[in-house]
């Protein structure tokens, strides 16, 4: 079976520049699409799994990274834009006419990653962002309909690109999530 993941990475995953300080997310729209500047790189990219970041038709995974929230400015046509779920942590903003995502939000000031924006950088009109070093959520793919004995190709194509797989997010990012948790507890 051939696996695919996401456009950008089922030819190989692309590394970042290194050197990339930002550039334009554009919307599939093909009249008034709107348009996103980002200052600088991103970070933590990674392909999800998950239900509800934004796939390219056809994807199996979405890949999705941060940067700070005072780095993202709506550039043109922010009234196509509409939040897709308010009640999720992430506020998904989209295109009312594409459904592409623009940005996800936190408001929750005490969520540990409040500050952070959650941003798709295949919708950069620019190259040379950081590329997807892992995958999150991989077991999440089966709430979208994959077969569950397809798992085990998926896990394996996954490693194959580099993209090491998780069923929640990075150790990192894991480890990040529980030192808040404590550090909020300990008041
Ligand atoms: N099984 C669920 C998981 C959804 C989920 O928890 N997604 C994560 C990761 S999104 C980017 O990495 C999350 O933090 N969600 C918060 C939110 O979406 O608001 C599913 O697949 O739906
Ligand atoms: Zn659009
Ligand atoms: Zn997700």
């Amino acid at each position: 079976m051939a696996v695919h993941i996401h456009p950008s990475v089922d030819d190989g995953v692309r590394q970042g520049s290194g050197s990339f300080t930002g550039g334009t997310l554009m919307c599939k729209c093909t009249d008034e699409a709107i348009k996103v500047g980002i200052k600088g790189d991103v970070a933590h990219n990674h392909a999800c799994g998950c239900t509800k970041c934004w796939k390219p038709e056809g994807a199996m995974f979405s890949v999705v990274a941060v940067v700070p929230r005072e780095n993202v400015a709506v550039l043109e046509h922010g009234d196509k834009l509409c939040v897709v779920d308010a009640s999720a942590t992430i506020e998904r903003y989209a295109c009312k006419s594409c459904q592409t995502h623009m940005f996800g939000r936190i408001e929750r000031t005490n969520h540990p990653f409040y500050g952070l924006d959650f941003i798709h950088p295949e919708l950069f009109l620019e190259s040379g962002a950081q590329g997807p070093t892992f995958a999150a959520f991989v077991s999440s793919v089966i709430e979208s309909g994959v077969e569950p004995g397809d798992m085990a190709a998926i896990r394996t194509r996954l490693k194959e690109l580099g993209l090491e797989p998780y069923d929640c997010l990075s150790p990192a990012l894991m480890d990040a999530i529980a030192t808040h948790v404590a550090r909020s507890k300990a008041g």
